[in-house]
């Protein structure tokens, strides 16, 4: 609703719709009866709009685009509607003034902004452009290249970089909407012409034909199949080549396409899926709902390795005082650098720079080799590399060190949450905490609950995440979590693959083309072969401790590729080594180009195993990898790893580069149809019955003989029938 009251001269209309006031159909309405009434109301002279609660509005209800009856239609015309009022209209903007709410704020004749307010048009990121005539609006107010750069991104910009661009009038440090009512009444009598921006015209850039070239080349590279920006871009090009009201008719047509268009709704999708993750519960009975975290005054981080030197720069970004532990001086003087030139960098990126960050203050971030430091620390994240047994032997010195209420959180990407806990005397606080490479970067957090965790805990982890500015998603314990185990089956269809008679970039541009920011081998290149080659052989699957005998190809039964054992004792490691799956122009190098050398012992390899090489089209290399992940991904949810589709879907776009335009790998087999993903499952694993991760799941048979029932749907056919699967 939005609210109509009138003081003065000054008629008040209050967006209210909790809890972002969102634009919905009822507000808009009110928006409009708000405006009719002023303009009857001979003694108002002039209106002002802001939002209840201190936000002016998140924009349009985006549930609305997906209503029987769309919403969005009707925003427009009510942006025209303030525009073409005969009193002058201000806008107080406080809190957020994104998409839809900055259009209503464009189409008022002022703007005033708290300096702590957000503004931007974050469409784009829906799939969707501004489509309330903002794509039209923005470039005659702040110019083409400000506009065409927050559109196409999304970006949300504070108030201060607001006014210096000129898309609001003033900014305020106390009570804006008193500062609106003042600025009101002040307005009251002057002409409304200059201020309507439909009225003005684009201004001008030198040669904006090139200009507008480069920009859309620039969009094209960043957008890696995803519409939107291409159509944001079109829609301003559009305000730069035609009247106002032209310009207007194409965002229409535009704003449609995108509307209609399956990527939208796979980005409104991952939109809500990002906050349903956030509403976590256990099979066990914890949930957000009635857990509480602890607070968290002062962390600690063994090892500073890669992943160690991320969690720390993650936790001194997030202002929370920590200790950094190494096991000896000469490892904690190199992490210790290693974490400075990180810091260093991050404060160059932010206002106010290292006196923010406060990281040369020992009682902020203090670097020892004494573990005797943990005893106060509330969080401890150990953080060494890939082993049980070190592992182990931390958390039980942690359990005779750290106060009792202190939480344990092991970095580990695979291993047994609850084989760790049991090296300590409180396994209640003992949780998984997953960063993905660079930990300061990426916003995934796996969060791990072992049998004996505590609701507490969980609470208190998920609390983390949000400090840390990261996606929390929290799963169940089995080898590698949600994340990695879905992505066992993926890499192996991809090495097979290879074997059968297809390329390393073959199967990486396949992939590359479907949107996943690098393919697969591209990925082992960079993360290590070795990394893998350690596990493997800690399994037994490779190395000195596999039985005489075993044959070359197989292991436990079922089909085994050995090529990446093969590349590491070669010493093929990746990109560290200069080489892998790919060549590169020396060891560290990032250019990957294809080997001849890979080539042709591919070849050998192929001609010794008696495999027949053959043509492997694109469609193939994507069911199968593709597939196999989601395959596995419905045996999670079977097993109660996860507890809805949402979660492995926030996991794969946030951690593992899956295209956010597809909505995730679940949301992705709903569109393709869970019939279709299951016939083709069938196919592969008749043609290959020795690879398990292509027999179709129970829990995937299952949906598809129920009819292929909603994504939202799925899991209620579990939890009603799954002792018949
Ligand atoms: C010819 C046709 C013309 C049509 C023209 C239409 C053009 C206009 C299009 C739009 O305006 S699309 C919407 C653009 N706006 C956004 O993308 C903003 C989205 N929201 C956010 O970025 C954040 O929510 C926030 C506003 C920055 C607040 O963040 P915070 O972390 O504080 O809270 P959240 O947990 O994210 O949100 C709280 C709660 O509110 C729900 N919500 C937020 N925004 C919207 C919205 N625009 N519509 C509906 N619901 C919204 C959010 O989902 C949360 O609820 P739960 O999911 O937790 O229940």
């Amino acid at each position: 609703m939005a609210q109509y009251a009138r003081g003065s001269a000054v008629a008040v209309i209050r967006l209210r719709n909790p809890p972002v006031n969102a634009l919905s159909r009822a507000v808009l309405q009110a928006l409009e009866d708000g405006l009719k009434k002023a303009d009857a109301d001979p003694s108002v002279k002039a209106v002002m709009i802001c939002g209840e609660n201190g936000k002016f509005s998140a924009g349009a209800d985006i549930r609305g685009f997906s209503a029987p009856k769309r919403l969005g239609g009707a925003l427009g015309p009510v942006v025209s509607l303030i525009e073409s009022s005969e009193k002058p209209v201000v806008a107080a903007i406080e809190g957020v003034a994104l998409g839809g709410g900055l259009e209503v704020a464009l189409g008022c004749h002022y703007r005033i902004a708290h300096v702590k307010a957000r503004m931007g048009l974050p469409e784009v990121t829906l799939g969707l452009l501004p489509g309330a005539e903002g794509t039209q609006r923005l470039p005659r107010l702040i110019g083409v290249p400000a506009a065409l750069d927050m559109i196409t991104t999304g970006k949300h910009i504070p108030a201060t970089e607001a006014l210096k661009l000129g898309l609001v009038d003033e900014i305020v440090e106390e009570n804006t909407i008193e500062a609106a009512i003042r600025l009101a009444n002040k307005v009251i009598g002057q002409p409304l012409g200059p201020r309507r921006l439909s009225l003005k015209p684009v201004p001008k850039v030198p040669n904006m034909e090139a200009f507008l070239d480069e920009a859309l080349a620039k969009v094209k590279r960043q957008a890696r199949g995803c519409l939107a920006p291409e159509l944001c871009f079109q829609a301003v090009r559009a305000a730069t080549q035609s009247p106002f009201a032209d310009g207007v008719r194409r965002e229409r047509e535009l704003f449609q396409v995108l509307l209609s268009s399956g990527q939208a709704q796979a980005l409104q999708y991952a939109f809500f899926a990002e906050r349903a993750v956030r509403r976590w519960a256990t099979p066990g009975g914890a949930s957000w709902s009635s857990a509480a975290p602890q607070p968290v005054r002062r962390a600690a981080v063994i090892g500073l390795g890669t992943m160690g030197r991320g969690i720390v720069t993650s936790l001194v970004k997030a202002n929370i005082p920590l200790v950094a532990l190494e096991q000896d001086l000469e490892n904690l003087n190199k992490g210790r650098k290693a974490v400075m030139f990180l810091l260093e960098r991050e404060a160059m990126k932010m206002e106010g720079g290292a006196q923010v960050l406060d990281f040369h203050n020992p009682a902020r971030l203090q670097f020892t080799v004494d573990f005797d430091l943990l005893r106060d620390v509330d969080l401890v994240i150990e953080a060494v590399f890939e082993n049980m047994a070190l592992k182990k032997e931390i958390f039980h010195k942690l359990s005779k060190i750290c106060k009792p209420g202190a939480l344990l959180c092991t970095n580990t990407s695979a291993l047994n949450i609850d084989e760790i806990a049991s090296a300590t005397n409180r396994p209640q606080q003992v949780i998984g905490t997953h960063f993905f490479s660079p930990a300061h970067v990426m916003r995934l957090l796996e969060i791990i609950y072992g049998r004996h965790t505590s609701p507490t805990a969980i609470a208190t982890a998920m609390q983390l995440a949000t400090a840390l500015k990261k996606v929390g998603v929290v799963v169940g314990n089995c080898f590698g979590f949600v994340g990695n185990r879905m992505m066992f089956p993926y890499v192996q269809q991809a090495v097979f693959l290879l074997e059968e008679g297809s390329r390393p970039d073959a199967v990486d541009q396949a992939l590359e083309d479907f949107g996943f920011k690098i393919g697969p081998f591209r990925m082992s290149d960079l993360a290590g072969l070795d990394v893998g080659w350690r596990s493997r052989k800690d399994q037994g699957l490779t190395g000195p401790s596999l039985p005489a005998g075993t044959p070359a190809r197989q292991r436990r039964g079922q089909r085994y590729s050995p090529l990446p054992d093969l590349l590491c004792e070669h010493g093929r490691f990746g990109q560290k080594t200069g080489k892998g799956w790919y060549l590169y122009e020396k060891a560290g190098g990032r250019t990957a180009t294809p080997d001849p050398w890979l080539l042709n012992f591919l070849s050998q390899y192929r001609d010794t195993h008696g495999i027949q090489t053959r043509f492997i089209d694109q469609e193939e290399i994507l069911e199968r990898c593709l597939f196999s992940l989601i395959n596995e991904g419905f045996a999670i949810l079977a097993e109660g790893i996860a507890s809805g589709p949402e979660h492995l879907d926030v996991i794969y776009i946030n951690g593992y580069g899956w295209p956010k335009h597809r909505g995730g790998p679940m949301f992705y087999a709903s569109t393709v149809g869970l019939p279709r993903v299951l016939a083709k499952l069938q196919k592969y694993s008749e043609a290959h019955p020795d690879v398990p991760g292509l027999q179709p799941s129970a829990f995937l048979k299952k949906l598809a003989a129920v009819g292929n029932p909603p994504l939202k749907e799925w899991m209620s056919y579990l939890s009603q029938q799954s002792s018949k699967l």
